[in-house]
């Protein structure tokens, strides 16, 4: 089976990553995720990035370097995750599509919410990025 890819984004901001809860469907409901989507044949992982954020949060943002790994979701999708920032004048995120609430998590809260399974390891590697000096 041909891997799909599902771009995540760390979208980070003074130190601190947004964590967006998923509203649907019923079984991933409740939990958080990075916010992001399944990139459409061909799209670039960056443009379909760019699309979700702008989609799902209202936003205008830049894609930054990628986290390194891959991780895999229900078959066939494969997460694969990048920073991002919000580009200047951007809205602030709002949970437009999929989700009905957002998180600005520092290093310290980021374990406060309930991430989905599938995405623990990614957000480990994401906890890298964050703390003092990052974006
Ligand atoms: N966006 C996102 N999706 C994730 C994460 N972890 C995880 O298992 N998923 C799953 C949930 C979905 O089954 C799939 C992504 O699909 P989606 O529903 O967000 O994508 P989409 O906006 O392109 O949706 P659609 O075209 O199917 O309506 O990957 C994650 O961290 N971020």
């Amino acid at each position: 089976m041909t891997e799909r890819i599902v771009v995540g984004a760390a979208l980070i901001e003074g130190g601190r990553v947004l964590a967006a809860r998923r509203s649907a469907p019923a079984e991933l409901a409740g939990r958080w995720e990075l916010p992001g989507g399944k990139v459409e044949p061909g799209e670039t992982p960056d443009a379909a990035l760019v699309r979700e954020l702008r989609e799902e949060l209202g936003v205008d943002a830049e894609v930054g370097e990628r986290v390194p790994g891959q991780w895999a979701l229900r078959p066939p999708y494969v997460l694969w995750v990048w920073t991002a920032r919000l580009l200047p004048g951007s809205a602030e995120p709002k949970p437009l599509q999929d989700h009905d609430e957002l998180r600005w998590l520092s290093l310290r809260e980021l374990w406060d919410v309930r991430w989905l399974e599938q995405d623990v390891a990614a957000v480990r590697e994401v906890a890298v990025r964050l703390g003092p000096g990052s974006a």
